[in-house]
């Protein structure tokens, strides 16, 4: 493919600092990597070149896209910050007595912990991950602690004596067990190279080019002027309207900065979008009409490529979005788009629950980025085998051990013992178990032989939490997987049926290498392109999120979202208990077509058959059971399957 004269400017640019501001699908990637096979190809030693990207997955798309253009295997050293930071660390003798990296689960854990002392009475309503975010923002912005809390964490300023006194309590407690966290492999990093320890990597690499530079932190700056401070020759490449790391210190302005950071730098602008049709990307441009703290730019397709305007759906009891999707991934791929040509994006996982449970059981293969897929989480496999040993007719011993492994007091040993006893023939019945799992394995078995029903699975579930989640954390988002799981039970109805829908499909879908829709956050999807996008819930609480005090950030995110997509893009807005409103981002987009109150009835009168004039389908309305004259709009209906459901009429 042939670049354009900014692009082949970017290419040839000899040596010094360089950044390449240009907005979504413009080919800042591709040319990135374009002027690495130039570099290459012009005799510079391939490991004398460092791609800095935001994953390590983009680092290998990168140098596949390097080989391709040259035609042989690329050694670039290629990597994140932090992996190419660890590496360097522990060439430099760095790591030798390292005692652990303290993960995110670690320093919650940690934190928990503490602050349940009395000295933090004051604080300990405030979540571990509060403090986390904190720790890594003081880290990551290089600013003193106290501004760091005053700026983002106001509400804690007046504990601020308390809040600084546990930071320090971490870095002791992490101290004494010589464990790092993330942000210190990198602080670690910046001192070596500044000290002058790290020389190797510094004088070996002569060529830093640096993907999505706008989401890298002061800290990582820092980094990398040291890294590049013999030769300058850095190559920046980013798209401020992309900017969704705040949270990581990082912010928007700061690529302009960028000139400042490096002097003597060079900019170019890159205009033209290779990626998607001229109808998304107006509606790109119009998402962004009243941003703010971005460079203005306007998304421009590089040629007539014409498509269908971004499609709405707006789900309702008749309408689901999970069935929706699936329906349309098939026409899609009837029509010619693989599967792994489509993606799901959505700002929370929360979001997808439902979909993943329908896309299993329509046997779609799906891989999952940023999360797990709910079918591999630890808690849901649990679950599922509580549910088999109550609800399936033959005792799976897989799943009995599994539920005795969730006894309370029973020791491995014992349990040992019991299976050999199980395989050896031994009647359930006669099974000898100590008190207090005697106790509850009673109650479980209790439940055997229950119909499914909505009563009976609320039962288990409350049975089950405390036997799954041990800890005191707020598991709220877990049993959410747990009641999408059984509700799903539910409405299947039969446990052999679910067995082969659901967990069945989970396995034969588990294959890496197959052709499957990518379920991702959109944070995950940064970078990423694919032929058809559908985002869900475009809901206010969703995008933006609940309480978000960077409503901008939110608008890049729904901005990265929907600049994913080539030629296809459709946005699902929810209609739920939580999720009423359409986001305030697109609300001025959407065709008007919401449902508008039926006026020409009167309550008292209606029954199921007027209340059919109003709806859409009105087969799957059994009967009427509510109308509330203060939301005229919606009744509360009973469904052909039976679910109590509130729906809208259109007039
Ligand atoms: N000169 C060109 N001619 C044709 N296609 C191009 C050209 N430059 C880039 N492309 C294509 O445009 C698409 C987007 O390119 P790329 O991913 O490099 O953009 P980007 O600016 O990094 O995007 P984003 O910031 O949104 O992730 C890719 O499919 C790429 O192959």
């Amino acid at each position: 493919m042939s670049l354009n004269n900014n692009q082949q400017l970017a290419v040839n640019h000899e040596s010094g600092p360089i950044l390449l501001l240009a907005g979504a699908g413009t080919g800042k990637t591709h040319t990135l990597c374009c002027r690495v096979a130039r570099l290459i190809e012009s005799g510079v030693p391939a490991e004398k070149i460092l791609m800095l990207t935001f994953t390590r997955k983009a680092a290998d798309e990168m140098k596949q896209r390097v080989e391709s253009i040259n035609d042989q295997h690329c050694a670039v050293l290629g990597g994140t910050f932090h992996s190419i930071a660890f590496n360097d660390l522990k060439y430099l003798g760095l790591m030798k007595n390292l005692g652990g990296i303290f993960d995110d689960s670690a320093q919650a854990k940690y934190l928990r912990k503490e602050l349940k002392k009395k000295s933090f009475e004051k604080i300990s309503d405030t979540s571990p991950r509060e403090f986390m975010r904190f720790f890594s923002l003081c880290s990551n912005t290089l600013e003193d602690e106290r501004i760091v809390l005053s700026q983002h964490f106001p509400s804690l300023v007046v504990h601020a004596d308390l809040v600084l006194t546990l930071s320090k309590n971490y870095v002791k407690h992490k101290e004494k067990l010589k464990a790092f966290d993330y942000d210190d492999i990198l602080k670690i990093w910046l001192s070596a190279l500044k000290n002058k320890e790290s020389l190797s990597l510094a004088q070996q690499c002569q060529y830093i080019l640096v993907d999505e530079y706008q989401d890298t932190s002061k800290l990582q700056i820092e980094i990398l002027k040291n890294l590049c401070r013999h030769h300058q020759n850095i190559m920046a490449v980013g798209d401020d309207c992309q900017s969704i790391y705040s949270f990581r210190g990082a912010l928007p302005e700061q690529i302009a900065h960028f000139t400042t950071d490096f002097p003597g730098s060079k900019s170019l602008a890159l205009e033209e979008n290779y990626r998607s049709t001229k109808q998304i990307l107006d509606f790109a441009n119009s998402c962004m009409i009243d941003a703010k703290n971005i460079i203005p730019k306007e998304l421009r397709p590089a040629s007539d490529c014409e498509g269908n305007e971004p499609d709405f759906f707006y789900s309702s009891y008749y309408k689901k979005t999970e069935k929706e999707i699936c329906r349309d991934i098939f026409d899609l791929r009837t029509k010619g788009t693989p599967f792994e040509q489509q993606a799901i994006l959505y700002r929370s996982s929360m979001h997808c629950l439902y979909l993943e449970l329908e896309l299993t059981r329509q046997g779609i293969p799906y891989k999952k980025y940023g999360g797990k897929k709910i079918t591999d989480k630890s808690h849901v496999k649990k679950f599922s085998a509580l549910l088999s040993y109550v609800f399936s007719d033959e005792i799976h011993i897989l799943a009995l051990q599994q539920c005795l492994e969730l006894m309370p007091g029973l020791g491995i040993k014992t349990l040992e013992k019991i299976l050999t006893q199980l395989n050896e023939g031994l009647e359930l019945k006669d099974i000898n178990l100590p008190l207090k799992s005697q106790v509850s394995f009673e109650q479980l078995n209790s439940f055997r032989k229950m119909s499914i029903s909505k009563n009976n699975l609320e039962d288990l579930i409350a049975f089950a939490c405390p036997l799954i989640f041990k800890d005191s954390e707020d598991n709220s988002k877990k049993i959410k997987d747990l009641n999408a799981l059984s509700e799903e039970l539910r409405r299947i109805q039969n446990w052999d049926d679910f067995f082969s829908d659901i967990i069945l499909n989970i396995e034969l879908n588990n294959d890496d290498d197959m052709d499957a829709v990518v379920l991702s956050t959109i944070h995950s999807a940064k970078g990423k392109e694919w032929q058809s996008v559908h985002i869900l819930a475009i809901n206010e609480n969703a995008i933006p999120i609940q309480n978000s005090n960077n409503l901008e950030e939110e608008r890049r995110l729904l901005y990265v979202a929907v600049t994913r997509a080539k030629q296809h893009l459709k946005l699902y807005v929810e209609n739920s208990k939580e999720l009423k409103e359409v986001s305030r981002f697109v609300k001025h987009l959407i065709p008007q077509k919401n449902p508008t109150p039926a006026m020409a009835f009167n309550h008292q009168s209606l029954n199921h058959q007027s209340l059919n004039q109003y709806v859409n389908t009105p087969a799957e309305v059994q009967e009427l059971v509510y109308v509330s004259e203060n939301t005229p709009e919606t009744a509360l209906v009973q469904s052909d399957m039976d679910e109590l459901t509130y729906i809208p009429f259109y007039d």
